[in-house]
């Protein structure tokens, strides 16, 4: 099923939509599908699986003695101040995955406590309907720990440019939920301990009766295009040659519209029009975000840009050849050093983005002949 879908391709798509619909929505429905699959929304899988499977997690958090049973037989991401533990494999690294019986033998061995497992945060459910956890070892000796689980604890950016692609989204959910329980110790309105769920889907004072939820901050980001060419912008901050799509956090009460027309207008002084949703992201650094992505256009007689130099560093236009060859041309290792304009990587929603939108020139080009 995900190769016939994939397959299809905006020709095959143009008769059944002539009657409603444009070129444009066209496009933009085949990136959605793209995006969908990219996401690993596995359509192909049967409903009822899925659905059961939320169904479990969903008890997992509410019942406590549920969830310590399932960490009997699940599996635990490990993590030592916040670096997530990696293994060698024949074909590069993975995020490693210990059986909850294994990780007790290692702390035993290690001389800690066994039952410390059951400070593991609930994160979700493999395909294989393993329930998985994690948990931060910080305080205990790092090499030690090391050896006995034959893998290597490694800062989040890096393991991004070592692990599978796919396994991201998971190292990141499992650092950013050990992070804010680790942030979240105390009740804001009392300065009471606050206490967790077994699952740590929540926390709460009891003193106060206020709950606490996992939280992450909206972020727009969006790429801007004239209509042959996209604008990046660069903080002091970033890598050496880094460009990336216009960012920033909502503020208190905005839609995304608005926080995207706003942080535009501050960062580079242009208004922007024909808003896209692309996609979302969370993205961990340097706290929890909830990215939100999005195309939009300016009017190519008014592309002069007027930059924000306290946020930015830079930001100009790009051609579609540079945007390609950037794209091809990502810089994996780290220890390299890196070409003189670089995006960010495969596993930043900003990179989807300039995906998408050089799909949409080379479309564009093809139609009007162009190479
Ligand atoms: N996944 C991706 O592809 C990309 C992700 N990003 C992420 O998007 C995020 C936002 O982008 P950025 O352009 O820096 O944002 P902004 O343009 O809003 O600029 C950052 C400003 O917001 C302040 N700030 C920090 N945290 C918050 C918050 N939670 N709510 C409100 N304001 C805050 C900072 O203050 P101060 O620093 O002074 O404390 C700083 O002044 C960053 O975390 C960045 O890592 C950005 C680009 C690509
Ligand atoms: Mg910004």
């Amino acid at each position: 099923m995900l190769l016939d879908v994939v397959t299809i391709t905006e020709k095959d798509y143009t008769p059944c939509s002539k009657a409603n619909s444009s070129k444009d929505s066209v496009k933009h429905m085949l990136q959605s599908f793209k995006y969908l699959f990219s996401c690993n929304l596995v359509l192909s899988r049967s409903l009822s699986g899925y659905v059961s499977r939320m169904r479990y997690l969903m008890r997992l958090k509410e019942d406590d003695e549920a969830c310590r049973e399932a960490l009997k037989s699940g599996k635990v991401l490990l993590y030592h101040k916040l670096s997530p533990l990696l293994r060698k494999t024949s074909s590069g690294y993975k995020l490693a995955s210990l059986k909850t019986s294994d990780l007790e033998q290692i702390l035993e061995k290690v001389g800690k406590d066994k039952h410390i497992v059951n400070e593991s945060f609930l994160l979700g459910c493999t395909d294989k309907d393993e329930p998985q956890f994690s948990l931060d070892v910080g305080d205990l000796d790092r090499s030690a720990l090391e050896q006995e689980c034959r893998g290597m604890f490694v800062d989040l950016r890096k393991a991004f440019f070592m692990i599978p692609g796919p396994e991201s989204p998971l190292a990141a959910k499992g650092q950013a939920l050990l992070r804010w329980h680790q942030t979240n110790c105390f009740c804001s309105a009392t300065g009471q301990p606050t206490v967790r769920n077994q699952s740590g889907s929540f926390r709460v004072c009891h003193s106060s009766g206020i709950t606490y939820y996992p939280k992450m901050a909206p972020v727009v980001i969006v790429l801007v295009s004239d209509g042959s060419r996209c604008l990046l912008a660069r903080q002091a901050m970033f890598p050496p040659g880094m460009y990336s799509a216009l960012s920033g956090f909502c503020d208190m009460g905005e839609s995304v519209e608005e926080a995207l027309h706003r942080e535009v207008a501050e960062e580079v002084g242009l208004e922007v029009e024909n808003l896209q949703y692309s996609g979302s992201q969370h993205w961990p650094f340097p706290q929890s975000s909830f990215m939100l992505a999005c195309h939009a256009t300016v009017n190519p007689d008014k592309t002069q840009v007027n930059i924000d130099k306290a946020e930015l560093e830079d930001a100009r236009w790009f051609t579609y050849e540079e945007i390609t060859e950037a794209l091809q041309n990502l810089p994996r290792d780290p220890r390299r050093e890196p070409p003189v304009f670089w995006v960010p990587p495969s596993y930043a929603i900003a990179n989807q983005l300039l995906q998408e939108w050089a799909n949409h020139q080379q479309l564009s080009r093809k139609l009007h002949g162009l190479k």
